[in-house]
């Protein structure tokens, strides 16, 4: 359709100026872009455009979306900042009639990468292009230089690419901004890369709170023990910010923040969907499964009441000397490690099964910088998966190694923290993980013969080639 013509076009649009949204414009408009931005309450834009200071004169805002399209320069790139799902949709429904065939939408939203899937399909009928980008980072990564997980068609992204590049974070001059595979791949790997945050904090949590309930350390102590790790190989911005919320004071009460903030997680889908794929797909990822199962629990907060009124509380302390933050950091170390090996999993099988590039070391050094779930771990991590694709990550030499070295304040703490009520459901589905991964005869035998005892599901032999025996049990 026929647009107005505008004076200086924007290189690109934006659509939604929310936390993530207008942060990300400040960033590109920061790295010389012009662009155009639009979102749904205009009032947003005009306070946006007021704060903007000198990057406003790079800032194209619009009061209607049609003078929004207008604005931007043909062949279009228009980036979607809006709350994953109706949102989305009904964004695409708006702008669709306005596009031409080769204009380009891209939601960079926390999507279910089904609907990525989707909406790329209903793309590829007609057009306008459409990507499905994962951006991490938060706010501040949104505006300094987040991590950005490209999904979608590749000459799409080819478009779009040195403007990725130059706003995202970067690892040693390199950026944190790839094209990952075809379709959803992009926010597949981000719900992952969540799903990871999801087990990495809940671990943190568990270890703070068998500093807090069994060893009991104040705040400002475990704040301190947290620094000490991030000076050492648990280096990471989760354990970074953790040791900031653990010395911080509530400027109110004076308290410390930890002691006034209520132990209910939120959660906004992420995790879940991560664990759900997990299922769907056939691969064992328990520690984020626990982990999203525990976020669950915190909220059932009066449940939890209830049930310290019937049973008694849990924690216990623990004696001088049992353990201490020299078993822990061994314990996060290696619960780290198995839980990175089952996103990793999780994400070579979503390529198996849709037959996406999905290039898993160039995953994890897209991880290195820029999102929240990045450490010190990652670039070696990286190596070890570029070794040999395919393998799991506990296999690599260097991976083996440390965890062979952290195995045994894993299995200390989990213990320990059992023996004292201190719950810690990722750590130990950690543990079962890497249990279960090194043991070569399983008790899955067991489960056969029941299957087949009651259904005659068959199973295979240790002493016979075929795959349908049946035991001779009677039919009653
Ligand atoms: N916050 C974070 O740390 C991160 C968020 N994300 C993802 O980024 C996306 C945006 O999140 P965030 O910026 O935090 O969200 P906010 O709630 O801060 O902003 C949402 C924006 O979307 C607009 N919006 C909401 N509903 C609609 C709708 N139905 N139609 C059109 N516009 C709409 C809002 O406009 P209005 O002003 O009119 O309400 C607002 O501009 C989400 O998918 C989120 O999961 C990704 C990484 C990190
Ligand atoms: O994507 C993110 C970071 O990478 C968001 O911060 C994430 O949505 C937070 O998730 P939740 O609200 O479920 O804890």
């Amino acid at each position: 359709m026929p647009h107005p013509i505008v004076q200086e076009h924007a290189e690109i649009g934006l659509i939604g100026l929310g936390t993530m949204g207008r942060n990300l414009a400040l960033n590109i408009a920061e790295n010389g872009y012009r662009i155009a931005v639009f979102n749904r309450t205009a009032q947003r834009t005009d306070q946006f455009v007021a704060k903007a200071g000198d990057l406003a004169e790079r800032l194209v805002p619009s009061r209607t979306i049609e003078e929004f399209v207008a604005s931007i320069k043909p062949p279009r790139a228009i980036i979607l900042m809006v709350p994953a799902g109706e949102a989305v949709d009904a964004q695409i429904q708006v702008l669709r009639p306005l596009l031409d065939p080769e204009d380009l939408i891209i939601d960079a939203g926390n999507a279910n990468y089904h609907d990525t899937n989707r909406r790329a399909a209903t793309a590829l009928s007609g057009g306008p292009h459409f990507m499905g980008i994962g951006v991490s980072g938060g706010e501040q990564g949104a505006r300094f230089g987040p991590s950005i997980m490209a999904g979608g068609d590749r000459s799409a992204f080819a478009r779009v690419q040195p403007l990725l590049e130059a706003i995202s974070a970067k690892f040693e001059n390199v950026p944190c901004a790839a094209w990952l595979g075809e379709a959803g791949a992009g926010h597949l790997v981000k719900t992952v890369h969540n799903g990871i945050e999801y087990a990495d904090m809940q671990m943190i949590a568990e270890v703070y709170g068998i500093m807090r309930d069994g060893l009991k350390l104040d705040n400002s102590a475990v704040a301190d023990v947290f620094d000490g790790w991030n000076q050492g190989v648990l280096q990471s911005y989760l354990i970074e910010i953790s040791a900031e919320v653990s010395r911080t004071r509530d400027p109110d009460t004076g308290r410390p923040m930890l002691d006034v903030i209520l132990d209910r997680a939120g959660q906004k889908g992420t995790g879940r969907w991560t664990a759900i794929e997990a299922l769907m797909l056939g691969t064992p990822a328990g520690t984020i499964e626990a982990a999203v199962g525990a976020r669950g629990m915190s909220a059932r907060l009066e449940e939890r009441k209830a049930g310290e009124a019937v049973f008694g509380s849990a924690p216990r302390p623990i004696a001088q000397g049992l353990l201490g933050p020299e078993v822990l950091e061994p314990a996060l170390l290696a619960g780290k490690i198995l839980c990175y090996a089952q996103g990793f999993d999780l994400i070579s099988a979503a390529a198996r099964q849709y037959g996406w590039a999905m290039p898993v070391p160039e995953i994890a050094r897209v991880w290195r910088a820029g999102c929240i779930i990045r450490s010190a771990l990652l670039n070696d991590m990286a190596s070890a998966l570029e070794e040999q694709p395919g393998r799991n990550l506990i296999l690599a030499p260097f991976f083996a190694d440390t965890l062979r070295r952290s195995e045994d304040g894993l299995r200390k703490t989990v213990a320990m923290a059992t023996l004292h009520g201190l719950p810690v459901p990722a750590l130990s589905a950690a543990l079962s993980y890497f249990d279960i991964m090194r043991t070569g005869r399983s008790t899955a035998n067991i489960i056969q013969g029941q299957r087949d005892f009651f259904g005659a599901h068959g199973f295979e032999r240790t002493d016979m080639p075929g795959d349908s025996f049946h035991g001779p049990w009677a039919i009653a």
